[in-house]
């Protein structure tokens, strides 16, 4: 097993920064976001690091309460009230001016500029990015026309081609429909597109496939794979399935309770994991030659990020939680080797 370093992984500068390396376009430092609830304050995201890198796939990872939609909020910022965002969120402009997202205002002209233009989302369920009012190509076309041309016709020309490039059929009279015209994959198509048609640097996909049948899912799934390929864009991929991690993902950041617990490239990930949560979600991963066994699932579910005791978030959960080691301080981000971090005291032992 490899030697774990046991100084802060942030004190050693692990990461390589934004200003040193222009493969990264955005990185998180210290993110967090909090809200201010009647019940008490709820950390839903606290002291996220994350690099994401051009034309590459960071996957984030984890179950559900674990984070990973509000971590790409943030960065959206489009965090919902009463949530505060805090920590830097640095971000390579096209003109290769770095801001810091989160010290813009959410409703500015800048973050605007950003949102939709260089940064865009798509989501779980299209109808959500839609308005049901207005055709897709109208949709399309509005947001071309805020950021890449003025001219409505050549607006409308790259909205059509855009919506080629994703797999639509006959995009010359799709255009004019309305999205409850479309079939369910044919509108995660125009989302899609819709989200790509501004050529932003980042994609941010937030479970696109779940709510597709198995055929569709598989398509979309190539089609932003060759999306990045073609136009050099970063992803950055959120799921709660290894199996798409494994398939999309260049770097992994497995999140559980607002924080990462282990960040390594996809290979280490499945071959090499030493943190017990990333354990658990890999043995509950069915295989065929698993197939007449019981699969494993993690034990209980994450428990509400509030008024949480000092120590590992997941020590109430752990196999190997030791009383005394796991629940007395907060536990750092170390590095086990070259490229692979893991938050857990007792990595060393496994
Ligand atoms: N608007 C909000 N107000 C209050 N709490 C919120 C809000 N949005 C999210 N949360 C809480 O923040 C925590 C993290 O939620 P988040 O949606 O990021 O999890 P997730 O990992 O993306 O899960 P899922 O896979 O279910 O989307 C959860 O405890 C959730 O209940």
């Amino acid at each position: 097993m490899a030697k774990v370093e046991t100084i802060e992984a942030k004190e050693q500068n692990i990461y390589s920064k934004i200003e040193d390396s222009d493969e990264i376009i955005l990185e998180t430092n210290n993110l967090k976001v909090h809200f201010k609830l009647d019940e008490g304050l709820l950390e839903a995201v606290n002291g996220v690091d994350i690099r994401i890198k051009k034309k590459k796939t960071l996957g984030i990872v984890g179950e559900s309460g674990s984070g990973k939609s509000v971590t790409a909020k943030a960065i959206m910022q489009i965090v919902e009230s009463p949530g505060q965002v805090e920590g830097e969120i640095k971000f390579r402009r096209r003109d290769n001016t770095i801001v810091d997202i989160g010290k813009l205002s959410p409703k500015g002209d800048e973050v605007r500029d950003i949102r939709g233009g260089e940064i865009s989302m798509i989501f779980q369920e299209p109808m959500k990015a839609f308005s049901p009012i207005h055709t897709i190509g109208n949709q399309l076309i509005e947001g071309i026309m805020l950021h890449v041309t003025k001219d409505e016709k050549e607006a409308r020309n790259i909205a059509i081609e855009t919506l080629r490039s994703v797999g639509m059929s006959n995009p010359e009279q799709r255009i004019d429909q309305y999205p409850h015209e479309l079939s369910g994959g044919m509108r995660q198509r125009a989302m899609i597109a819709m989200a790509l048609c501004c050529n932003p640097s980042i994609l941010i996909a937030d479970e696109p496939t779940t709510a597709l049948d198995v055929t569709v899912q598989a398509q979309v799934l190539d089609l932003i794979n060759n999306l990045k390929e073609k136009s050099g864009s970063a992803v950055i991929f959120i799921t709660h399935d290894l199996g798409v991690i494994a398939e999309m993902s260049d770097d992994v950041a497995v999140m559980y309770l607002g924080k990462v617990v282990e960040y390594t490239d996809v290979d280490t990930l499945f071959f090499g994991a030493v943190h017990p949560y990333t354990q658990g979600l890999l043995r509950s991963i069915p295989t065929i030659s698993l197939k007449n066994q019981r699969l494993e699932s993690i034990e209980g579910t994450v428990p509400i990020p509030m008024n949480l005791p000092k120590g590992c978030g997941f020590y109430s959960r752990c196999k190997f939680a030791k009383d005394g080691v796991c629940n007395v301080d907060d536990i750092p981000l170390v590095k086990v080797k070259e490229n692979h971090f893991v938050r857990c005291v007792l990595a060393k032992e496994q």
